[in-house]
């Protein structure tokens, strides 16, 4: 029987998974989103099926409420969701960054018809709204849910079934574990990226050609920065304890380095960025979670007129969509690279195939 999905929130997130659930063909899809614009943008493309007329007449149809909105918006939804009176049992979860404050909410839920699982699907973009929906964003990647504790494994189950078209890696994870791990491997991340735009903008003041030698590297590095500011505040509000500890970290960490340069200790800068490298380069990339976000593969090219075009022309001719593209570290005269990234590694494979077979010089991470 078809299920009714109640999404709060059609965002990048909540637009995305809107997207690969509809693709099961088992569900109809109701959307509310605050934006008026949002919610015509997905009806008129056929995201959702419906927009509701408001959050207590859509939620007591639904048998599977999502929150895709901003943490503090969610813990407030939690409440207000809490106080409706429902005559059935719904399964409500949300996709918000940092768990605690959420589950804090969900666990006070009074309303014996509410069974929450929190969740998280660890991919996303420095992109926000629904335009930069994808209904393969998921794939692949890690997606942790945290159950409330008025839950057993069968909502669990009905919950997975219902995001089957994520083609995402469902894992269980404690609260403070999921906290803890994105704190270091998301969050924190992103206020460093933010803190070495920061410095190459007041370098800026005094070197106005910083900006144009501002290559891959820096780019690569910086690229979360530009993420949304209202969002990243309310992750970085929320999983403050932990950011402050990995601050001190970091501060320790940089103390050392300077201390290897004061030293002239060549033998310990070496070890620490091989140790860095050892680290990097086992992480697994061909595993979609945090890193990286697409299938990248990397394109030797000559900077001369039409080269990219010419690549980009290959895919296209064989119907390979290309995500993203950036030159990196590209000079008149000199082979320059051409990153180019695809949703799934059956594109990758192909990209690979294709242009080796014309003569391209290309490189891939496994
Ligand atoms: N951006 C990422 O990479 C990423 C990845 C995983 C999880 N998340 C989490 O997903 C959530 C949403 O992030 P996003 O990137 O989709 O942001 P977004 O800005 O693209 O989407 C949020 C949507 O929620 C709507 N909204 C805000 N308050 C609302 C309310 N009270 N009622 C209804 N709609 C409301 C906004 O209008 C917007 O359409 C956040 O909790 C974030 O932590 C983000
Ligand atoms: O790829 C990006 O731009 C992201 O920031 C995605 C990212 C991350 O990897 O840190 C950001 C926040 C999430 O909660 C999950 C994924």
């Amino acid at each position: 029987m078809e299920k009714t999905v109640f999404i709060i929130g059609l965002g990048l997130i909540g637009g995305s998974l809107a997207k690969s659930i509809r693709e099961t063909g088992e569900c109809h899809i109701v959307g509310f989103d605050t934006n008026q614009d949002t919610l015509e943008f997905a009806r008129m493309n056929e995201i959702i099926h419906e927009i509701a007329i408001d959050i207590p007449q859509a939620a007591k149809r639904a048998d599977l409420i999502i929150l895709g909105t901003p943490i503090t918006e969610t813990v407030r939804l939690i409440k207000e969701l809490d106080q409706l009176p429902l005559n059935h049992d719904v399964i409500v979860t949300d996709v918000s960054s940092v768990k605690r404050p959420v589950l804090e909410a969900a666990n006070t839920i009074s309303n014996k018809h509410i069974k929450f699982i929190g969740g998280h699907p660890m991919a996303g973009s420095h992109k926000k709204g629904i335009k930069a929906a994808k209904g393969h964003l998921f794939e692949n990647a890690i997606y942790v849910l945290t159950p409330a504790e008025q839950c057993d494994d069968k909502h669990v189950g009905i919950l997975k079934n219902t995001l089957k078209e994520t083609k995402s890696n469902f894992v269980l994870l404690h609260v403070t574990e999921h906290d803890e791990m994105t704190g270091v491997v998301s969050h924190f991340p992103h206020l460093v990226a933010s803190a070495l735009v920061h410095q190459a903008k007041k370098w800026q003041d005094t070197h106005p050609y910083i900006p144009k030698l501002a290559a891959g590297g820096f780019r690569d590095i910086t690229r979360i920065a530009s993420s949304n500011p209202d969002l990243w505040q309310d992750i970085f509000h929320h999983n403050r304890e932990k950011m402050i500890q990995l601050i001190d970290d970091w501060i320790t960490e940089m103390s050392q380095l300077k201390l290897f340069l004061r030293q002239e200790n060549t033998f310990g800068l070496t070890s620490y960025l091989q140790q860095a490298k050892d680290y990097r380069d086992g992480l697994g990339v061909s595993k979609k979670g945090a890193i990286p976000s697409f299938y990248d593969i990397y394109v030797d090219i000559r900077d001369q007129p039409g080269a990219i075009a010419a690549v980009a022309g290959i895919l296209a001719e064989n119907e390979i969509s290309v995500s993203n593209m950036q030159i990196l570290e590209i000079r008149e005269g000199i082979t320059g690279v051409l990153r180019l990234s695809v949703p799934t590694k059956k594109e990758q494979d192909s990209s690979y195939q294709i242009l080796s077979a014309k003569g391209y010089e290309l490189m891939m991470e496994k």
